[in-house]
């Protein structure tokens, strides 16, 4: 068993650990560790820990997985880590085409549409626009074209949580100069006790928005399915498009889909980049205890995982344009 496998979705990067493998909620300060097996200078790297299965894996009960960003922070529900990490359970643990998957934020159903390609897709279900339960402060909801102030801008922002807080900014243009000016500003902006993830989005037709992100807790980020899920509910939330929108970022494009209910689909592709292990020291350095089959000095260990994965995304940038 590998101590970590490392999967990218358009460039949105996620290192999927078995607790059984590293307990990382056993450690005396997971965040810390989360953060550290994330960075790109200091550790492996990546957008995010996705840490399961947590607990046995039952036939007809939710697999449980358990988000992390990298800054250590807990992700509530991550439309690509989910994706990523039913494809990770087909992969390594005989995981069936079906899956649903208990976050912090509740069950999902996640899909595996095509398996050599690595295509899911997830029902990230109908977001909320209330304020309350965003959570946003001082913006009465349903927070639907609001006033934000923003280092003396005045933004009209459109915020909701789908799993996890979003606030969508409609701007005639958006570069990731932008995301990186304001992205930081308004993710720990008073009005979000919760901060937010951030998506300033260009509207092109009415089946397609380009959006920039800041995403809480991890940065700057090539693409996220919570976020084009969010983009194009607030889209469609705003009369600017139809049930179905693609959803450009840097990294690629997502295909989304809206109900009349207002639920919300994703699917796109991801694959896996690379399966290792930490270094003894790192583990130590963590607080792990060391394991046998690690290789010590950096010689790859002999490959004992019979389970090898066949997925594999075909040019994940644009896959799904
Ligand atoms: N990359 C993720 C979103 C992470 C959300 C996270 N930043 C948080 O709000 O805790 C996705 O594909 O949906």
């Amino acid at each position: 068993m590998y101590d970590f496998v490392k999967y990218q979705a358009l460039g949105n990067d996620y290192l999927v650990i078995d607790p059984q493998r590293i307990d990382l909620l056993g450690l005396p300060s997971t965040a810390q560790a989360a953060r550290l097996l994330c960075d790109r200078h200091f550790g492996v790297g990546a957008d995010g820990i996705l840490l399961g299965p947590v607990g046995a894996v039952r036939d007809g009960e939710p697999v449980v997985l358990h988000a992390f960003n990298s800054d250590g922070s807990v992700c509530g529900r991550s439309a690509n880590g989910l994706r990523i990490f039913a494809l990770y359970l087909s992969q390594y643990h005989q995981g069936a085409r079906d899956v649903l998957i208990r976050t912090l934020a509740g069950d999902t159903a996640v899909r595996i549409e095509d398996l050599d390609e690595g295509i899911a897709r997830v029902e990230m279900g109908r977001p909320t626009f209330e304020a309350a339960d965003i959570p946003a402060q001082d913006l009465p909801g349903p927070v639907v074209t609001r006033p934000l102030d923003v280092a003396g801008r005045q933004l009209q922002v459109t915020c909701l949580n789908n799993g996890n807080p979003h606030t969508v900014v409609p701007l005639p243009e958006v570069s990731a100069a932008l995301a990186h000016e304001l992205g930081p500003l308004i993710a720990g902006h008073p009005a979000f006790p919760e901060r937010t993830n951030v998506q300033f989005m260009r509207v092109l037709d009415r089946e397609t928005v380009e959006i920039e992100i800041w995403e809480r807790g991890a940065g700057y980020a090539l693409a996220s399915g919570s976020s084009a899920c969010a983009a194009a509910s607030a889209a469609h939330a705003l009369g600017l498009v139809d049930h179905a929108v693609r959803v450009r970022m840097p990294g690629g494009v997502f295909e989304t889909t809206i109900d009349a209910q207002g639920a919300v689909t994703l699917s796109g592709a991801s694959e896996q980049v690379a399966a290792g292990f930490l270094a003894p020291r790192l583990r130590a350095h963590l607080g792990l205890p060391a394991v046998p089959d690690a290789p010590a000095t950096g010689t790859p260990a002999p490959h004992t995982d019979t389970s090898r994965p066949t997925a594999r995304a075909s040019a994940a940038r644009g896959t799904a344009a």
